[in-house]
């Protein structure tokens, strides 16, 4: 038996069957009767054009069956697979030929049906003695069928030119996929190594400033946390944190990894490729269960089709005919698929992905893809077409102090550089506001912070948030070509040199205008030539290339020569440096224009390749290309110009704030998104503000948006924010901005990993003080007495559910809250009595509480027990204890709660609801005694026995006496014999 249960006989049926009805003649068939199809026009609009009238939804359903849904959305036949395109073909032919004389089109259609059964026939046949006979009878009708096609239209073409007979065509070499099959087990060590070889090679290297200036990435690797974003099973909670070794414990086929740009997504990528070929085994869990892995960086134009992708890496297997039968091959094996930057997709890459999802549908393969936030709804949009299971992951920004500390030193020690000089920039790191440290929570920063240390080793002090990091990487990448020139600081050295980042800056704003991040060795020469027109001498001219410029390794031998910015940030802030020296240069010209003419100047050249169409046409009526592409680039020039010259901004506002639009940045999201890059710039916060105005509540659930809405509260203040998080995520600078600008209702929830409930946060309350805030709901954690005054001061009729990590006097809350929920630890034998405030009653949770410290719950209870000793309910922890006697003791006390209701578990009936359904039965006892709500089960249990015993009523009224006044809250199981106890899981 083969692993998961499935035996080799039955792998090769499924190969077989699949194969021996091969969608790409199909699809041939179905374009040679479609040629009036329109581009955008789905089948549904084709078929309903062709016949004259549109189709009932139950009509369409019932013509097309399980294909209805696809044919209802899909414009072209790439991602239909068998069934989808007979079903296709059957409605397409019946209107084209509906008027045909004769008998052809009917017998076509009846022999194709034929096809779909010996078809499904052989797919589901169990008994190896007819396997031969299925197969016979499938190839003889699939002969038939495509004979008559061929006599009917013209020789089929399989689009790729080919030209053989129909048996070679429609027939992939079953024997050949059956050796390739075997040949790419796991275990054929040969194979695995020449494919190690070839990825180590490409991507284990990390070159940083120069060739000579390299990292090894595994060694480098600064794991994180990954944050469930998004997921189409429910059971999977959102916002849930996992580390990222855990990536693929979940089942889901497509594992969609966001972050925004430079927060690690190629990296981790690398790692986990670096991992599968046997580097350490610590990144992700899991990757031994595939057989295979195919990496792909969706920014590549080499490959036009998933087979292309395959003879990169597999190229000793593939001959020029071979490469389909190995990807079929290898598409029987478990695979993953592992796809880099989604975002920067092209026509030929997004095909890819689309075959990946139509061919990667068995059990077992898998698919990572990662891509930077804004273009996730597109690839949902892709997977949910295609019914296709994902989950999406958001990388963990790198917010703690010591973890940021930990990254620059791994780099410092895999550097080769004198370790003091490391000690210093760490030091320095250490040194700045924690405001500042704020802007390098990505990776990327991170490592420009050691370069900006290098080159800028005073102006780092005197930064301050607002500057962002964009607007120095120009700055920066200047100052390392200068220092690497023959005759730094000279001024001619620095014209030249100013001339030259000119036309970089071009080039990447074009590049980029034409979905370009890697580019080949013509537009390199390209630049060389401009460069050198402008008087620039070669050797000065490599060098500062050389800073901004490497080249793009791939996985492909012999492959033709690409060249990139470093990283795709340089070549966004270079564009934008572009754009805004022109804003200057060119007062009178429109935004639009000087970004498009760098555009048009390329197209006039005749051997400039097309703009790249796959992220779509152009967005505004106003300019001729697609602005969605310059996204980031426009939020660095927002950034530039507001610094440089904040009067020019005033005045180019309104066609930045269109360029903006135009680039997708519309609605609320996306605009306070904005202030991530944009952070200190007013006029973006505004927008951010108004465009949420109309909402009554500000949900706030992530670290990285404490700082938008603090900036954004200048300008609007809902009627309620409501902020949930842990409070690790809860930056102390940005939470104090934002307290110190909002006026009115706040509702803050801070969570903790178990384990850490008893963490404090005094620190995030004493900024209440100074605030116009109202607490309505304070979930948390204190220990110090200046807390609960700070607490006490801004609540208004708040719920509070109180973490005591130490003894605290909570009298100053009274006449603040209409609910209290305290949760504490034991308090020590000789702490004083703390009562908490009478009304209304609090709630108490003793935690940790445990039969060898029956003493101490009860002692605490005590203290904290309100002056009336009135609780509104008591909750210990765990529940196999008996609390008899604890209770009597409490009891004794004059301890009682007032409430269980609302905690009732079903099957446990109270009296309360034996007195409701027989009307009068009670004791006086009872009456007299009992707050509402106050329970107990024994009377039950004796009531369902039928009518009362005098014994029974005795017993009852005890047992009220003592159990009926403490409802002890546990979990878990019931004792046997329940006198008080009500079980409820733990609830908050
Ligand atoms: N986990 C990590 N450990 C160590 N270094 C990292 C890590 N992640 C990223 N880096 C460093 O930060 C740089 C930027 O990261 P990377 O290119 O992976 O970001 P990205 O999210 O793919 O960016 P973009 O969206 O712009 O393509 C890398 O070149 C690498 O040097």
């Amino acid at each position: 038996m083969a692993e998961g249960g499935r035996s080799k006989k039955y792998e090769y049926y499924e190969m077989v069957s699949d194969l021996y009805v091969n969608p790409r003649y199909l699809r041939s068939i179905i374009e040679k009767e479609s040629t009036n199809k329109k581009d955008n026009e789905t089948y549904r609009e084709y078929v309903e054009r062709l016949r004259g009238r549109k189709f009932e939804d139950e009509e369409w359903e019932n013509s097309c069956g399980i294909s209805s849904k696809i044919l209802e959305t899909e414009v072209n036949t790439d991602q239909l697979d068998v069934t989808h395109l007979i079903c296709l073909f059957e409605n397409i032919f019946k209107e084209v030929h509906k008027d045909d004389v004769g008998d052809f089109p009917s017998n076509l259609l009846e022999k194709l049906r034929d096809v779909k059964i010996k078809r499904d026939r052989f797919f589901d046949n169990t008994a190896a003695a007819e396997d031969s006979i299925n197969l016979g009878t499938l190839k003889t009708a699939l002969s038939e069928v495509l004979k008559d096609v061929e006599n009917f239209y013209s020789p089929l073409d399989d689009g790729q030119g080919q030209n053989q007979n129909y048996e070679r065509r429609i027939f992939l070499d079953e024997e050949r996929i059956k050796n390739f099959h075997s040949m790419l087990d796991p275990s054929n060590q040969q194979l695995r190594e020449n494919i190690k070889n070839l990825v180590e090679n490409a991507i284990l290297q990390e070159e940083l400033t120069s060739e000579r200036d390299t990292v090894n990435s595994c060694a480098v690797f600064h794991g994180f946390d990954l944050l469930v974003k998004e997921r189409n099973d429910e059971r999977v909670p959102e916002n849930t944190k996992i580390a990222n070794e855990k990536i693929l414990e979940n089942s889901v086929k497509f594992v969609v990894v966001e972050g925004i740009a430079g927060s690690g997504k190629t990296t981790f990528l690398k790692n986990i490729i670096l991992q599968f070929f046997n580097r350490p085994h610590t990144i992700v869990e899991n990757l031994d269960h595939f057989d295979q892995l195919i990496l792909f960086d969706l920014r590549e134009r080499t490959a036009k089709t998933l087979s292309d992708v395959v003879k990169q890496l597999f190229g000793d297997l593939c001959g020029e005919q071979e490469k389909e039968n190995v990807l079929e091959a290898i598409l029987r094996r478990k695979v993953i698929f592992v796809l880099d930057s989604f975002d920067d997709v092209n026509t030929d890459s997004y095909k890819i992905v689309k075959e990946i999802i139509a061919r990667s549908w068995r059990t077992g393969s898998r698919v990572l893809i990662t891509t930077r936030p804004h273009c996730k709804e597109r690839l949902k949009k892709l997977l949910s077409k295609n019914d296709v299971s994902s989950i999406v992951y958001g990388i963990n920004p790198i917010s703690k102090l010591e973890d940021q500390v930990e990254f620059l030193k791994m780099y410092e020690n895999s550097s080769n550089e004198a370790n003091q000089a490391g000690v210093a920039m760490i030091e320095k790191f250490k040194s700045l506001e924690p405001e500042v440290r704020t802007l390098f929570t990505e990776p990327v920063n991170l490592m420009l912070f050691r370069l900006f240390h290098l080159h800028f080793p005073e102006k780092i002090l005197s930064w301050h948030k607002s500057m962002g990091i964009a607007y120095f990487i120009f700055g920066l990448y200047r100052k390392i070509a200068v220092s690497k020139l023959q005759t730094p600081n000279s001024p001619e050295g620095e014209n030249m040199l100013d001339e030259m980042f000119k036309i970089i800056g071009r080039v990447a704003l074009e590049l980029l205008h034409d979905n370009f991040v890697t580019f080949s060795e013509d537009k390199y020469q390209e630049i060389k030539t401009s460069c050198r027109i402008q008087g620039v001498n070669e050797e000065a001219e490599n060098i500062i290339l050389g800073v901004v410029l490497k080249k793009h390794r791939t996985v492909a031998e012999n492959a033709p020569q690409f060249f990139e910015f470093r990283h795709k940030i340089i070549q966004e802030t270079f564009a934008a440096h572009y754009i805004v020296e022109r804003i200057f240069d060119e007062q009178y010209s429109p935004l639009n224009s000087i970004i498009d003419k760098v555009a048009r100047e390329t197209r006039l050249n005749p051997d400039y390749p097309l703009a790249d169409a796959s992220h779509g046409n152009r967005t505004s009526s106003k300019h001729r290309f697609p602005r969605n592409l310059l996204r980031e680039t426009l939020q660095y020039v927002v950034l530039e110009l507001n610094r440089r010259s904040p009067s020019r901004f005033q005045q180019r506002w309104p066609e930045l704030q269109e360029a903006l639009r135009d680039a997708g940045i519309e609605n609320a999201f996306d605009w306070q998104d904005c202030l991530r890059l944009c952070a200190g710039v007013k006029l973006v916060a505004e927008i951010a503000a108004l465009k949420r105005k109309d909402e009554d509540t500000w949900f706030v659930n992530k670290g990285l948006e404490v700082a938008a809405i603090a900036a954004m509260l200048q300008y609007v203040q809902p009627k309620s924010i409501h902020l949930t998080m842990r409070s690790e995520d809860l930056d102390l600078t940005q939470w104090k901005k934002l307290v110190r600008r909002r006026k009115g209702d706040i509702l803050l929830v801070l969570n903790e990993h178990e384990g850490d409930e008893y963490k404090t946060h005094d620190d995030l309350l004493q900024p209440l003080n100074e605030s116009k805030i109202r607490i309505v709901r304070f979930d948390g954690c204190v220990s110090h007495p200046d807390s609960v005054t700070a607490l006490a001061s801004k609540a208004h009729e708040a719920e509070i559910n109180i973490r005591m990590a130490d003894p605290l006097d909570l009298r100053a809350l009274s006449g603040k809250y209409k609910k209290l929920n305290v949760r504490t630890r034991q308090l020590p034998s000789d702490a004083t009595p703390m009562p908490l405030p009478d009304t209304p009653a609090p709630s108490l949770q003793v935690d940790g509480a445990d039969e060898r410290f029956k003493g101490a719950v009860a002692h605490t209870i005590t203290l904290l027990a309100p002056q009336n000793k009135r609780f509104l309910t008591l909750k210990l922890q765990p529940s196999k204890v008996e609390w008899r006697s604890t209770l009597r003791e409490l009891h004794a006390l004059g301890i009682r709660t007032e409430e269980d209701d609302r905690t009732r578990v079903p099957g446990i009936r109270t009296e309360e609801d034996d007195r409701t359904r027989v009307p009068g039965i009670t004791t006086e006892e009872d009456d007299r005694t009992r707050v509402p709500g106050i329970r107990t089960e024994e009377v039950d249990r004796t009531q369902a026995h039928g009518p009362r015993t005098q014994e029974g009523d005795r017993t009852r009224l005890e047992e009220t006496k003592l159990s009926g006044l403490i409802n002890i809250y546990i979990r878990e199981e019931l004792p046997e014999k329940v006198e008080v106890i009500k079980v409820e899981d733990k609830h908050d």
